[in-house]
């Protein structure tokens, strides 16, 4: 009996290892076919098991990242968020563009910024690797979708007047010395407020929202919901709601069900009593979160459908996809804006010299406002004045990426083109079905042809008359541009939100969110390293590691300070 298992796992062993060679030896054949230089690799980086794998190398290769010389070369493809570590080590060595191959596929990276733009702006050809949206369906929930996230929905302004005020509330709290949990996650927490506010339409009253009521029916409050999911979202994303039910992570599940609880009570409006499409007119009021206006485009489509005259498809918008892009919103929108605010804390922290103007041009601009009679800054009034502001922000998005690939995939064989600088030729290549195209957010982003001097932070860059990008298109260089629109122009050489028809929907909102609470806290508190904190390493560290969560996230354990423009008065760490 034994030896006939044994039998059995010697012959499954031997199917799998004969299966994947053929596999490799297929895919390599493939690579040479397209002509671009390729790795041969046991894995991809998108494998669980590399996954599994990438904190313990983390941990085993430390020093090594410490001392800036990136992964070493046989685990290099296999880490994830390897590209921003090794920043352009890779590239140099194989070229802007070259291919990963594995038994599991292959993975074409790229840091050429025109064959980032071209790909990007392929949509159909160059796919999202696991989409849910097929073709015409993405069409219609960007139609349904996009208009509540522009500036004349009023989102925006809310997002500002909210993150003032959630970071306002915080700053009572230090004052206080009451309800503070340190820095970076008091920070975290006015993220969560003001998409719990402009998002949802749920107003939270204090960062931490200790005093909050959970109303009947629900065990916990929305502000908990929102947490939990948040700092579980990897589990909840890969692990289906009866797995989690039976590991630690159970709190996880039950936080999900009750989210989505609140958000069918909320989009039904009237305590669960009506779907969504029986809504009338002017009932959702002008609240401009959100919710409110994905409601709002949902109830027009309802209308449409009943005329007939609607064009995408037939059946309309319902609740459950209405729940589905608020969650979205919630796993794009929470993550990537809270960790940025922290890396701008620490690039505050690590170059005092560009703080010092950042502060200097928030003061000028409440002394402007002041002198109109207004004792607060808006996003319609003072966005736009806060430039040099603006550009640290900007610089903080291009050395620290939130999202360091950017994934698409070919559905069927596509050609692209590849300038080489050496004999100034484009040559095209043609990539097979099912190859995975990721463009390097950190490869274009700290390469010096588009960026001089790549890794120093320099917020002058974005100002108007110095602007110093050098993209492709040289067009528009030095042209005047209202700071909100900037990116437009960069053309594959800023890829922190993408671009094209699947680039972020929440930039405006991110930008407006990130600003006002700059611009709120900066009116108070210098931001430091704290005593004690040996600096060089810090920013050693900072610019050679990060902690490897779902989007680039600095090493844990930073401490920060912050200082009362005199006295000390919060730390984080
Ligand atoms: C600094 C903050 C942010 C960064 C760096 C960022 C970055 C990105 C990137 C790179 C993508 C494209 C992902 C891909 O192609 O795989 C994306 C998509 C998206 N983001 Fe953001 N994002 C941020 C904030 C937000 C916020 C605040 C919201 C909403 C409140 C949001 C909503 C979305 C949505 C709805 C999508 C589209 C998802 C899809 O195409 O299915 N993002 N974001």
């Amino acid at each position: 009996m034994t030896i006939q298992w044994a039998t059995a796992a010697a012959l499954v062993t031997a199917g799998v290892v004969v299966y994947n060679v053929a596999s490799l030896v297929r895919h390599v054949r493939a690579a040479k076919r397209i002509g671009l230089p390729y790795v041969i690799l046991p894995m991809l980086e998108t494998e669980i098991i590399a996954q599994l794998l990438t904190p313990i190398l983390r941990k085993l290769y430390t020093d090594q990242l410490s001392d800036g010389t990136g992964w070493p070369r046989w685990c290099r493809f296999m880490i994830k968020d390897w590209s921003w570590e090794d920043r352009r080590r890779a590239h140099d060595e194989y070229g802007e563009v070259f291919l990963v191959v594995s038994p599991q596929g292959i993975i074409c990276y790229s840091a050429d910024a025109a064959m980032g733009w071209d790909v990007m702006n392929r949509r159909y050809d160059f796919t999202k690797p696991r989409d849910k949206y097929k073709g015409s369906t993405y069409r219609f929930h960007l139609r349904m979708t996009a208009p509540s996230f522009a500036d004349g929905t009023g989102v925006n302004d809310l997002v500002w007047q909210e993150t003032a005020r959630q970071t306002r509330l915080l700053m009572g709290n230090w004052a206080a010395k009451k309800h503070t949990k340190g820095l970076v996650e008091d920070v975290g927490a006015v993220t969560l407020g003001v998409i719990s506010r402009a998002g949802f339409g749920k107003r939270v009253e204090s960062v931490h929202e200790q005093s909050q009521d959970v109303p009947d029916g629900y065990e916990i409050s929305f502000l908990t919901g929102l947490e939990i999911i948040a700092r579980h979202i990897l589990a909840i994303l890969v692990f289906p709601n009866w797995f989690l039910d039976l590991t630690p992570w159970s709190h996880a599940s039950s936080a999900k069900r009750q989210l989505e609880k609140y958000l069918r009570a909320m989009i039904r409006r009237e305590n669960g009593s009506r779907p969504l499409e029986t809504v009338e007119e002017g009932e959702l009021g002008s609240q401009a979160n959100l919710l409110d206006a994905i409601v709002e485009a949902a109830r027009e489509d309802a209308k449409r459908q009943a005329k007939g005259d609607a064009k995408d498809r037939k059946k309309g918008f319902t609740e459950d996809e209405v729940m589905g892009n608020l969650f979205i919103y919630l796993l794009a929108g929470y993550e990537t804006t809270a960790n940025s605010i922290y890396y701008g804390l620490l690039a505050l922290a690590a170059w005092p010299e560009v703080q010092t103007k950042v502060i200097e041009e928030i003061d000028r601009v409440y002394e402007e406002a002041a002198a109109e009679g207004r004792s607060a800054l808006t996003y319609r009034d003072d966005f736009p004045k806060l430039e040099y502001t603006f550009g640290f922000m900007y610089e903080v998005f291009r050395l620290y990426p939130s999202v360091v690939l950017i994934t698409k995939m070919c559905q069927k064989p596509q050609n692209i083109q590849i300038r080489d600088d050496k004999t100034n030729t484009v040559r095209t290549h043609t990539l097979p079905a099912e190859c995975r195209v990721y463009l390097s957010a950190p490869g274009v982003h700290y390469h010096p042809r588009y960026w001089e001097e790549p890794a120093e932070l320099k917020p002058e860059r974005w100002l108007t008359d110095q602007y110093s990008h050098r993209g492709d298109d040289e067009v528009h260089r030095g042209k005047h541009v209202a700071a909100a629109d900037k990116t437009r122009q960069m053309r594959g050489t800023l890829l922190t939100f993408s671009d094209g028809g699947r680039a972020c929907l929440g930039r405006k909102f991110a930008q407006a969110e990130y600003m006002a609470l700059f611009a709120t806290l900066l009116r108070r508190y210098r931001v430091k390293f704290a005593n004690g904190v040996d600096v060089k390493q810090a920013k050693i560290d900072l610019s050679n590691k990060c902690g490897g969560t779902l989007t680039l996230s600095p090493l844990p354990g930073f401490r920060l300070e912050l200082e009362l423009r005199e006295e000390v008065a919060v730390t984080s760490g």
